[in-house]
């Protein structure tokens, strides 16, 4: 599975994006170690902030069917730039990425741009932060 594919991918399942409130859909491709795609769209709420990315809900949706390890992971939404992953999906993903891991960043004029988890979030809280605490 390329970039190119995986951002296909992302691009397909934004159209299931629940949005009323903001009107803005995303879509996730999440690409596990083993080869299985999962996919998110961002998740609205009429309390605003039980929102959840689209990012998360494919990273969520992983885990829950027991995937851990992760090789890439691309979005999309129909911005100027490429589309920034929020601060909360950047923690999530970083529980989760290798500081390597690549993430696609993509908007609908065919943008893209790619950063490692460790560009994206770097100085991130970590599970061995916590290992003191034992
Ligand atoms: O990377 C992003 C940025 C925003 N959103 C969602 C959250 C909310 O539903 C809408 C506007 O912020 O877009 C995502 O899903 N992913
Ligand atoms: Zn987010």
């Amino acid at each position: 599975m390329n970039k190119e594919k995986l951002i296909e991918k992302a691009k397909d399942i934004r159209e299931r994006a629940y949005v009323p409130y903001s009107k803005f859909p995303v879509g996730a491709a999440l690409l596990t170690k083993s080869g299985e795609i999962y996919e998110g769209v961002n998740i609205e709420n009429a309390a605003y902030p039980t929102t959840c990315c689209a990012e998360r809900v494919a990273i969520f949706k992983a885990v829950a069917d027991g995937h851990y390890d992760f090789e890439t992971l691309a979005v999309i939404a129909d911005t100027d730039r490429p589309v920034p992953p929020c601060g909360s999906c950047r923690q999530v993903m970083s529980e989760f990425f290798a500081p390597d891991t690549p993430v696609h960043t993509a908007n609908l004029s065919g943008k893209t741009k790619t950063m490692t988890m460790a560009e994206l979030l770097p100085f991130s809280f970590t599970p061995d932060d916590l290992s003191k605490h034992e």
